[in-house]
């Protein structure tokens, strides 16, 4: 048994050392392109290249599959030239990645050159990001969200704000410098606080006017500057709902690109049973209110399309699994459904 034991503990020991070694790699890698702009220029020469058009993102529609594709460096000047574009365009892309094997992943906005043409000449089109979010494949999403997040900043800092000179970017476009002032500017995001409010057998859930019909979510709110994360869960659900938060705790983040860069910070929190009712800050909420574990788990089944009713109205829905609000209210559930199990 003890000999068995030390097999399994031998082999579970050398995968972790493994995996915890390409990973190491792969960070100090990443890295070195970031901080090392020759070794970056170097590296696109070798890299693969995911395409944007204005910041929408090339897909493939495969059957009822949406791929992201990825183009080597040989196909990228293959096309440069087809559009009489010289090689300088690669300079343009930021990396965005790499593969284990150390193949750097670069993101490069076409914008200036023709849609059509280039959709057509790569079969595929460039979809808006709001709707390439949901369609393409779990693993993707990440990846198109920062890589356009990145990209549109990089299109909105090109001059310094304190002396209006253009600024450059480095090779991997990690930063951008202004040479006249020496300001170093880097790609930010900005922190926002979703929670998910409890009082113990419900959750709090509320939509804003612009939400698609039926849609109801946790609550956010974007922290304001010197605020720590729990004044932000605080404030925010005092100032959306006028409750007062008793304790809460940390769940997941997510960065989330629309409509700009955003690090979503996801807390439960709770309040006092006998302190339970809402005083709608109507001037950011249309509607908000508690939601019991059944209709919860009802409304989770929904989505856009199932929750219409015949006669035009909806019944409430949640955002898709792709969205951190999912992931909490799922998170929710569980909880509950183990208490009252
Ligand atoms: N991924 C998810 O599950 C999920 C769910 C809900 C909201 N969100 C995102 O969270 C973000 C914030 O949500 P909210 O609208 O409830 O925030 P909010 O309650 O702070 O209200 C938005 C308002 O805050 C102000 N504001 C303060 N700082 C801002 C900043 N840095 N950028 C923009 N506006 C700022 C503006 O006046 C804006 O109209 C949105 O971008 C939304 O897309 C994501
Ligand atoms: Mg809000």
């Amino acid at each position: 048994m003890a000999v068995m034991y030390q097999a399994v503990y031998r082999r579970a020991s050398s995968l972790f050392c493994r995996l915890h070694s390409t990973y190491v790699r792969k960070m100090r890698y990443l890295n070195e392109l970031k901080e090392d702009d020759s070794f970056c220029r170097q590296a696109q020469t070798s890299g693969t290249f995911y395409l944007f058009h204005n910041l929408s993102p090339f897909l493939q529609e495969v059957g009822r599959k949406y791929l992201v594709p990825q183009l080597s460096a040989t196909e990228m000047k293959r096309i440069l030239e087809k559009f009489k574009e010289t090689e300088q365009w690669i300079e343009k892309s930021v990396l965005i990645g790499c593969s284990d094997e150390h193949i750097p992943h670069f993101a490069l906005d076409l914008g200036a050159l023709e849609k059509s043409a280039i959709e057509s000449e790569l079969k595929g089109s460039f979809t808006d990001l709001r709707k390439a979010l949901f369609v393409v494949d779990e693993k993707d999403f990440p990846l198109l969200a920062s890589a356009q997040a990145l990209l549109r900043w990089h299109d909105s800092h090109q001059y310094c704000s304190k002396t209006g000179q253009p600024t450059q970017k480095n090779v991997a476009g990690s930063k951008r410098v202004c040479h006249a002032s020496g300001i170093t500017y880097y790609p930010q995001m900005s922190p926002v606080v979703i929670t998910l409010v409890s009082d113990g057998s419900r959750c709090l859930l509320a939509r804003q006017p612009s939400f698609p019909l039926g849609m109801y979510t946790a609550l956010s709110g974007f922290c304001d500057i010197g605020e720590t994360v729990e004044e932000t869960v605080r404030r925010e659900v005092a100032e959306e709902v006028g409750l007062e938060v008793e304790s809460f705790w940390y769940s997941a983040s997510q960065h989330w690109p629309l409509p700009s860069s955003s690090l979503m910070i996801a807390c439960h929190a709770l309040v006092r049973a006998q302190q339970t009712e809402i005083s709608m800050n109507s001037l950011e909420l249309e509607a908000a209110r508690w939601f019991d574990l059944e209709e919860t788990v009802e409304a989770l089944k929904r989505d856009h399309r199932s929750s219409k009713q015949e006669d035009g109205s909806f019944l409430p829905w949640f955002p898709p699994k792709q969205a951190i609000a999912h992931h909490l209210i799922r998170e929710w559930v569980k909880e509950q459904a183990s208490r009252t199990a």
